[in-house]
């Protein structure tokens, strides 16, 4: 508080240290052997009358906006406002007191915030992030709302995604181990110049470990963030980041160095590494929800490619098997890319009996809002897919996914379907175009982890009618038969 003297009876008390003083004044014992002049003592922290008086004296202010000037006493007094105590008169006082905010608006700061963060991790080049109105669901005529609930994925518009204007790009900003119920896990976190979210790549390969110069199969390792990132990178600096080779300990932490080139890997000898890419559901991951099949996907994911791989014979190996590698891309695309605001609201029309694609429509949003651009670049930085890298095997019922990832240029030697774990005992020969993968399909497997919450399978008619409207509205590749027939509507 920049108080000053004022004409007031009770500023001769403010002449050494007016806001000290002042504070006295109002929170502390009596000032003064003369009752008359001190105030009776106030114990609140923060003093209600002196927050009223600056509450009645500010326009209105909001949460968000902590920045703005509360009190108009703590002016510079060359902007005309008047000395607490002076004599005023109140009512002009008031409406020459302008509120002016000092911050930008939360988007322009969140704006720069990115712009800087994307220099600062050396992304060139770096998009705008999402403008507020890019973000709201596209609005839809009343005639399109009304005539939703018997709208088949036919006449549903084709996803409008803008084209991507610059290449996508991304950068792995960090790793490390974490052990799963499955074995070892490499998490890795990315930062991208076309959203604000930070995607995630679950690594899951033995090489990682390995200080063998030619191993089986390459290292899936980031090339960005085996790169150097600026000359005064020290080593302990990499090594925190997660630029390390084999076991990160106490007695051993080796940096890792980027290659000088990559070489083709002919993969003749091993199978594609198994890769999924996975979009987050908040509900099914970690709260448990059985309205859909997303967490015990999640678990299965990671279980599979966690399996020991067997390889085709090969004298000149000697081995029949090796350990399991690929990865799990983790997008931040929650509720199919609607967010999980809209999601839950998603699932209250479905509980007044919409299925999940009517319920997303009648939100005025798409059946799926997700795009694989990020994802792809994350693969393409892993070394997975691409020119120079393995081809993949992808884990998914969702066509869509192999069309995304082949359009971005990324090679799927083949689609892996899987089958949700209770879908698993329907049937003993169900129809599909491929091998199929059942959760925890044999005896014996590790039930740990399986749903991340509660173990086991999801199951329940919410679960068998999400899985009938995927199968059914959205193209997804899994044998009908197997749904529960309760289910049916
Ligand atoms: N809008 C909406 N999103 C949902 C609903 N249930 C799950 N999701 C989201 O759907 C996403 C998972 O997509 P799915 O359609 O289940 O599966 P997929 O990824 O397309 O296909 P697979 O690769 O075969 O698993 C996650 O982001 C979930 O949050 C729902 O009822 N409504």
């Amino acid at each position: 508080m920049a108080l000053t003297q004022s004409r007031h009876p009770m500023t001769s008390h403010f002449d050494a240290d007016p806001d000290t003083a002042l504070l006295d004044l109002l929170t502390g014992p009596r000032v003064h052997a003369d009752k008359r002049a001190g105030l009776a003592r106030r114990d609140a922290a923060l003093d209600p009358l002196l927050l009223a008086a600056i509450a009645a004296s500010a326009s209105h202010t909001t949460r968000n906006h902590y920045q703005h000037d509360l009190f108009p006493g703590a002016r510079p007094l060359n902007e005309g406002l008047k000395r607490i105590g002076e004599d005023t008169n109140e009512h002009q006082d008031r409406k020459r007191l302008t509120y002016v905010s000092r911050q930008a608006p939360r988007r322009a700061r969140l704006q720069n915030q990115v712009i800087l963060e994307s220099k600062k991790n050396g992304i060139p080049g770096s998009l705008e992030p999402l403008k507020a109105a890019e973000n709201l669901p596209s609005p839809i005529s009343r005639k399109h709302l009304s005539s939703a609930v018997n709208v088949q994925m036919s006449e549903i518009p084709p996803q409008s995604h803008p084209p991507p204007t610059i290449l996508t790009e991304v950068k792995c900003m960090a790793r490390t181990r974490i052990p799963t119920p499955h074995g070892p896990a490499f998490l890795h976190l990315y930062h991208n110049n076309r959203d604000q979210k930070e995607h995630l790549a679950i690594v899951i390969d033995p090489a990682q470990y390995s200080d063998e110069e030619t191993p089986l199969a390459p290292a899936i390792r980031s090339r960005s963030l085996d790169a150097v990132w600026s000359e005064d990178e020290t080593e302990m600096d990499r090594i925190i980041r997660g630029a390390y080779v084999g076991k990160l300990s106490t007695t051993s932490q080796r940096a890792s160095h980027p290659p000088s080139s990559y070489q083709h890997f002919s993969t003749d000898a091993v199978p594609s590494p198994l890769v999924r890419i996975h979009s987050e559901c908040f509900t099914g991951e970690t709260v448990g929800s059985m309205r859909c099949d997303c967490g015990e996907q999640l678990d299965e994911a990671i279980r599979l490619i966690s399996q020991p791989i067997t390889l085709p014979h090969d004298p000149s190996v000697g081995l029949t098997t090796m350990p399991g590698r690929g990865a799990v891309v983790y997008l931040r695309q929650e509720g199919r890319g609607i967010g999980l605001l809209s999601k839950i609201r998603a699932y209250n029309l479905q509980d007044l009996g919409h299925d999940t694609v009517t319920a997303n429509l009648l939100l005025g949003h798409n059946a799926d809002e997700r795009s694989y651009e990020v994802a792809s670049a994350i693969l393409r930085d892993l070394g997975l897919g691409s020119e120079v890298g393995e081809g993949v095997r992808l884990l998914t019922n969702n066509p869509d996914k192999v069309l995304a990832l082949e359009k971005e240029g990324l090679r799927v030697v083949e689609r892996v379907p899987m089958v949700p774990r209770s879908w698993k005992n329907r049937s003993a020969a169900p129809l599909t175009d491929g091998p199929i993968v059942t959760y925890g399909s044999s005896e014996g497997e590790k039930a740990v982890g399986v749903t991340m919450l509660g173990g086991e399978a999801a199951q329940g008619e919410d679960l068998d009618k999400y899985l009938r409207t995927k199968v059914l509205r959205m193209g997804h590749m899994l044998p009908l038969h197997l749904v529960g027939t309760n289910s049916l509507t």
